[in-house]
């Protein structure tokens, strides 16, 4: 049995998503929806759909009963519209990160998923991947002892996308923070909640500082956040104005985790896909965990179509609590940097 998948948008994670769905073993891609239909015909004919499949508007899409689940990927501030319509069209949802623009935005696609009975799940793909789920357990079973500070960070060179691009456009929900920022963050509150017997853990303090570019959208920003009541720090660092940093590292009392690739795990291009494990005044070991040639979005496809298949509403990875608890941390830390969008 499997899901059949309708992708709205055609841009470049569009792509790599469709991509992936040829190696998914549970999830069919059948449609595609774009706001013009030359796009949607390109599209389709490169991943092999109908053209009767290919569809000139999100909404003609979300009639076609062939269609059990949608992904939704256009710049964030249509998440939300586009996520309330798909799920009273009856669709299940996987919705790009950030899944919405802020925690009022969160709940209504929350309600309107909970009205209509369909699952629902934001993104942030790392997390299904094998790696995170080794990181993950060799936390919650004290292999590095007590956490004490997480360090986790995402960067890359977004003036190579040109002033025009949606990264740099405040209207388009430009920034670092929300298109990057929201990796290392959630990392920490995974992490945290691994290290205090949780499945995640919200933040209890977040100290921020950032830059603003002209066109008013966050340059750079770092953040220092408490978890557990101070007894965990994270250090966290996003920014687009360079190729730069993407790397995390957890520190507990009895050694530290480093983690050269934490985000694309699936391509060693980006960095090493290897945990390493460093003992008090040892050499750095390799941590080995089931490796996969499996793209992060094939396996997050079909894990969010196996919990589908299963009935469930949400998906364990990113649970919709985990959702809510993210976006109010991504709220509080836009909110010490000044950094404000139309929807707020
Ligand atoms: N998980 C991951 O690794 C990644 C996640 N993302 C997330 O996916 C989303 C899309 O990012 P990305 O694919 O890079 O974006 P692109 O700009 O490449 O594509 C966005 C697509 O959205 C549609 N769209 C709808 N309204 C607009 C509009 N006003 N302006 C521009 N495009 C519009 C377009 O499709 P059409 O014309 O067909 O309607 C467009 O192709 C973002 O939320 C981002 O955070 C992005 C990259 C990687
Ligand atoms: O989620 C993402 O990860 C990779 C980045 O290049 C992209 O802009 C972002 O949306």
């Amino acid at each position: 049995m499997s899901v059949n998948w309708g992708i709205i948008g055609t841009g470049n994670i569009a792509n790599a998503f469709a991509t992936a769905l040829k190696d998914a073993k549970k999830s069919k891609l059948v449609a595609i929806g774009s706001r013009s239909k030359e796009s949607a015909v390109k599209f389709g004919s490169t991943y092999g759909l109908l053209e009767d499949h290919c569809y000139p508007s999100y909404e003609e899409l979300l009639q076609d009963p062939e269609v059990h689940a949608v992904y939704i990927c256009t710049p964030h501030p249509y998440h939300c519209e586009l996520s309330i319509k798909a799920a009273k069209a009856g669709k299940h949802l996987l919705v790009e990160k950030p899944i919405a623009m802020n925690t009022k935005e969160v709940m209504q696609i929350i309600d309107a998923a909970k009205a209509n009975n369909v699952l629902l799940m934001e993104a942030y793909m790392y997390r299904c991947h094998p790696q995170t789920k080794k990181i993950h357990s060799l936390v919650k079973s004290g292999a590095i002892g007590k956490v004490k500070v997480i360090r986790a960070s995402f960067n890359y060179d977004g003036t190579s996308f040109g002033p025009d691009s949606r990264v740099w456009n405040n209207e388009l929900g430009g920034g670092a923070l929300l298109d990057i920022g929201g990796y290392p963050m959630s990392f920490a509150r995974w992490i945290a909640g691994a290290a205090t017997g949780q499945e995640f853990a919200d933040p209890d303090t977040i100290q921020a500082t950032g830059h603003l570019s002209e066109s008013n959208v966050d340059e750079w920003t770092i953040a220092n956040v408490g978890f557990a009541g101070n007894t965990i720090g994270a250090q966290l660092f996003t920014g687009i104005f360079a190729d730069s940093d993407c790397t995390a590292e957890v520190i507990g009392t009895a050694g530290t985790l480093r983690i050269p690739s934490p985000w694309r795990p699936d391509v060693p291009a980006m960095g090493t896909p290897k945990i390493f494990l460093i003992a008090p005044g040892k050499e750095p070991t390799e941590v080995s965990y089931d490796k996969t040639n499996l793209s992060v979005f094939t396996i997050e496809a079909d894990e969010v179509s196996e919990a589908i298949l299963n009935g469930a509403k949400e998906c364990r990875y990113m649970t919709l609590e985990d959702t809510i608890g993210q976006v109010k941390a991504l709220d509080a830390w836009r909110a010490q940097i000044g950094l404000k969008y139309k929807a707020d």
